[in-house]
């Protein structure tokens, strides 16, 4: 039967056949099924057995993978921001969404809070680069259906920066999490870097998604060894005019007859866009070859 692990604990996986139910298993011999150990998010193959349990036959081909939280196979990365208070800086965004990018992954860009702003500009943004993005409150509930509906059928993770209201958003739309909801000040003993056990949660309309119990967010927080020159294929809007800067190997930093600039220029690339381009560039160029696999 194929499945889908939802949470790992000591040593059992427990797999979803798509029935709701959810079958202990145990990996074929060791663990560790063809030299890689099972992750939350895989796509297996198990063999359900008359004691309620199961065995795991074998992992699927992953689509992406995450290491912390340890996790595989997010289809989307939802990104929280606001643009009332905390505003989101366009900067954490970017990060993300580039991370995101390069890992198969689709970044939907969510604005909560429209109720106090509609945060026009960071919408503007976002849809003119191409993102599903949406517009939420989740204190009236506006654009919670919209959300919903983008979430439906795949498996999703929320990040965003503390206090835009992740907790809020997942609570609205699934009462049963009862998440923390608080000022940010309430919140800050929870160490955050304490490692993150992830499991996948299926709510009421199907949609799965990754919950990292007592914690509302996501951690993208990976060290990025990415190397400076693939950043550029991680700005979907940037596609046009790749091949027609004037050099090649152009970095589309402060080249002459660069294409990517004379967009922005233009007004076809929003310059909060390649601000962050060019921070994550720079950082990208600070790591050693020798730290990149
Ligand atoms: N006006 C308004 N307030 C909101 C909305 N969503 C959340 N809030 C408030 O914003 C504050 C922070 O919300 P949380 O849901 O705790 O935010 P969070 O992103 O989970 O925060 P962290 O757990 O720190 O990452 C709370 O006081 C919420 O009541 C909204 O749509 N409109
Ligand atoms: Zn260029």
């Amino acid at each position: 039967m194929e499945g889908i692990i939802l949470k790992a604990i000591s040593g059992f996986y427990y797999v979803d056949g798509g029935d709701g139910v959810l079958v202990a298993c145990r990996g074929r011999g060791s663990s560790a099924i063809r030299g890689s150990p099972p992750l939350v998010g895989d796509k297996v193959i198990f063999t359900p057995l008359d004691n309620g349990a199961g065995i795991l036959d074998e992992i699927l081909p992953r689509r992406n993978e995450f290491q912390r939280p340890a996790v595989a196979n997010i289809d989307q990365l939802v990104v929280i921001a606001s643009g009332a208070i905390p505003v989101t800086d366009p900067f954490l965004i970017d990060r993300v969404v580039s991370i995101a990018e390069g890992r198969n992954c689709q970044p939907v860009i969510c604005i909560n809070k429209c109720d106090l702003d509609a945060a026009e500009e960071l919408y503007q943004t976002y849809r003119a680069a191409g993102f599903p993005t949406l517009r939420v409150s989740a204190e009236t509930g506006e654009g919670l259906e919209e959300l919903s509906g983008a979430i439906a059928g795949k498996v999703s993770a929320f990040t965003g920066n503390s206090g835009v209201g992740k907790s809020s958003i997942l609570n609205a739309l699934e009462p049963s999490f009862r998440l923390q909801v608080g000022e940010v000040s309430d919140k800050l003993g929870r160490g955050r870097h304490t490692t993150r056990h992830v499991e996948l949660f299926r709510l009421r309309s199907g949609a799965i998604v990754a919950d990292t119990p007592g914690f509302s967010s996501f951690d993208t927080e990976e060290i990025e060894l990415r190397r400076p020159e693939e950043l550029q294929y991680t700005f979907r809007e940037f596609a046009p005019y790749l091949e027609q800067c004037r050099f090649t190997g152009c970095s589309h930093v402060k080249e002459k007859g660069c294409a990517v600039l004379a967009a922005v220029k233009a007004g076809e690339i929003a310059p909060s866009r390649h601000a962050s381009y060019v921070r994550l560039y720079q950082q990208a160029k600070e790591v050693p070859e020798w730290e990149r696999k």
